[in-house]
């Protein structure tokens, strides 16, 4: 399929020239050039590869409260620890959502005129690509979907990585209240949890590259299939309305990846070549591909998912197959998509294929759709609040000897909900359907009649409060996501989730690092053959 993408702030940056660089050397075309990335410091600008220059859009350049230059000598915050709000040492908008809102509400008529730049008509679904936890991907990111949404009737998605818990709480904290701002308002969102792709042993931001690299794949791997010759012989060739058919339901999704080399033996190629030219009965080749896929499926199942979840949580569930043509044989399909159906217990199962003639490894990427037992989300969601009650435990006190102004990140609605004993969890999600019913932020209905993107954010932090205060107390964490879901799960927080993937599941880990280990060099390898095809 065809898609636009639009960096917000420095992990967006950095993503999207990460996936043209991967689209170039795969050879495949699926953004057609519709590219752009806004920022509100140029840094991170200094560092792409790809990403045209015309494309870079640098906005709060002339707001007095974002700092466009700070001294290279400076020896500001370089731990993961640090603060993202130290206005002195940080550029841009240093870690402040409501400020990065401000700017790009302020500069909607220069994003405006930087989206003439990509053409919707050339695409089927845009993704606007930012860091969760940033005040540039979260404040921007947020004026600029509800505008994308606003102005487009393609799908927009969003796609970006969750702070690590190394991070600063400020992060934290911002991450959460851009789940709950994106999900509402996004066609899907897709997380990337950073902590479990990073290694522990360094600094998350050591590893960006290695970690933007895993995402590049699986979403050429996702989104670019169904954009190779048409004319080369497929099983089941993927639709891009399967790919948009499997988002549609909303809420949060996670990607899984695993590659398998293929037989490439004189005997097991002249044995193929029989088959294609009927000359040979089909039966054992058959047999033997359709236990090599699902072996692969399986492996895909168990790989480190750009957003660990228990996968029977999900929706739907799709997965591409991709690799040379003789590999895949219907059976193999067959067996593969009837092996998702019992794992993930759902019988929404789309699949497809993708031929790649010269590949040499068959690849399986799956897509599961609307996950909502997600306990990574859940603890972002815990150290929110904690680090909010700890916040405005500290405004009190100070508020009792001096008046203090400015805006805590949450309203005071919030507060008062967050440190009420029987609120948990001041971060709730709804999926879109309920988002709307409630009247509450984003969807279609949250896009206001003059366009003026700006108010959303100011309505979305308010709307926050205003759910926190009043539902928090009664609702689960884990109802976060699309009512359907929650119906079929109606997890409680308290309930322990069997999180088949998490990192932090010890059974797990065994399998997993090993399979993560090999997937992940199977998938590096994978794509250096596509390029190479
Ligand atoms: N995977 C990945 N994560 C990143 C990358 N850069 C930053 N992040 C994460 O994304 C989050 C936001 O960081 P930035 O993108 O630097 O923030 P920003 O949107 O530019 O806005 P500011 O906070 O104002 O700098 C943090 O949690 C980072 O850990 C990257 O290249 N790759």
């Amino acid at each position: 399929m065809k898609l636009s993408l639009f960096g917000v702030g420095d992990a967006g940056t950095r993503l999207v020239d990460k996936l043209l660089q991967a689209e170039l050397e795969a050879g495949r075309n699926f953004t057609d050039g519709n590219v752009l990335a806004f920022n509100t410091a140029a840094e991170a600008f200094g560092e792409t590869d790809t990403l045209p220059e015309e494309r870079q859009i640098l906005i709060g350049d002339t707001h007095s409260a974002v700092n466009q230059y700070v001294e290279p000598d400076d020896d500001g915050p370089d731990t993961d620890a640090a603060s993202a709000t130290d206005r002195d040492h940080s550029p841009g908008v240093a870690g402040d959502p409501e400020l990065g809102a401000e700017v790009a509400d302020d500069e909607l008529p220069e994003i405006r005129r930087a989206l003439d730049l990509v053409d919707d008509t050339e695409v089927d679904a845009a993704m606007v690509v930012a860091g969760f936890g940033g005040g540039t991907g979260c404040g921007v990111g947020s004026v600029l979907l509800e505008e994308l949404k606003s102005i487009y009737e393609i799908p927009v998605y969003v796609l970006g990585p969750l702070p690590a818990a190394s991070e600063s709480d400020e992060r934290a904290l911002t991450a959460a209240r851009a789940v709950r701002t994106f999900v509402p308002l996004a066609d899907a969102v897709l997380p990337i949890d950073n902590d479990s792709w990073a290694r522990s042993s360094q600094p998350v931001a050591e590893e960006y590259d290695e970690i933007n690299e895993m995402v590049a794949t699986r979403i050429l791997s996702l989104f670019a299939a169904g954009e190779s010759d048409p004319a080369t012989v497929s099983e089941m060739r993927i639709d891009p309305a399967d790919v948009m058919r499997t988002l549609d339901v909303g809420g949060l999704s996670s990607i899984g990846h695993a590659s398998i080399e293929v037989d490439t033996d004189d005997e097991g190629l002249l044995a193929r070549l029989m088959q294609l030219l009927g000359l040979a009965e089909e039966t054992p080749d058959t047999q033997t591909d359709a236990a090599t896929i699902k072996r692969l499926v399986r492996s895909a199942l168990s790989s480190k998912l750009t957003l660990p979840c228990d996968i029977e949580s999900t929706d739907r569930v799709l997965v591409i197959l991709s690799g040379p043509p003789s590999e895949i044989s219907r059976k193999g399909f067959e067996t593969g998509r009837y092996l998702l159906e019992e794992e993930t217990g759902t019988v929404e199962v789309l699949a497809g294929d993708e031929p790649l003639p010269n590949a040499s490894e068959i690849t399986a990427t799956v897509l599961f759709s609307n996950v909502t037992d997600v306990p990574r989300i859940d603890e972002l969601q815990e150290r929110a609040v904690a680090y909010q009650r700890e916040q405005d435990a500290e405004t009190a006190v100070i508020d009792t000897t001096t008046s203090i102004d400015g805006a805590t990140m949450i309203a005071a609605d919030d507060s008062a909900a967050a440190t009420d004993g029987d609120s948990e969890q001041p971060f709730e999600f709804h999926g879109p359907e309920e988002q709307r019913e409630n009247g509450d932020g984003g969807g279609d209905d949250a896009v206001t009649a003059d366009g003026d993107a700006g108010e959303m954010t100011d309505g979305d932090a308010s709307e926050m409060a205003d759910d926190d205060a009043s539902e928090m107390a009664d609702d689960d964490a884990s109802e976060m996501a699309d009512d359907d879901a929650n119906e079929g799960t109606d997890g409680d927080a308290a309930d322990a989730p069997t999180d088949t993937n998490s990192t932090d599941t010890p059974a797990d880990t065994d399998t997993t690092v090993e399979d993560d280990e090999t997937n992940t060099a199977a998938a590096t390898s994978s794509d250096e053959h596509e390029s190479s095809s």
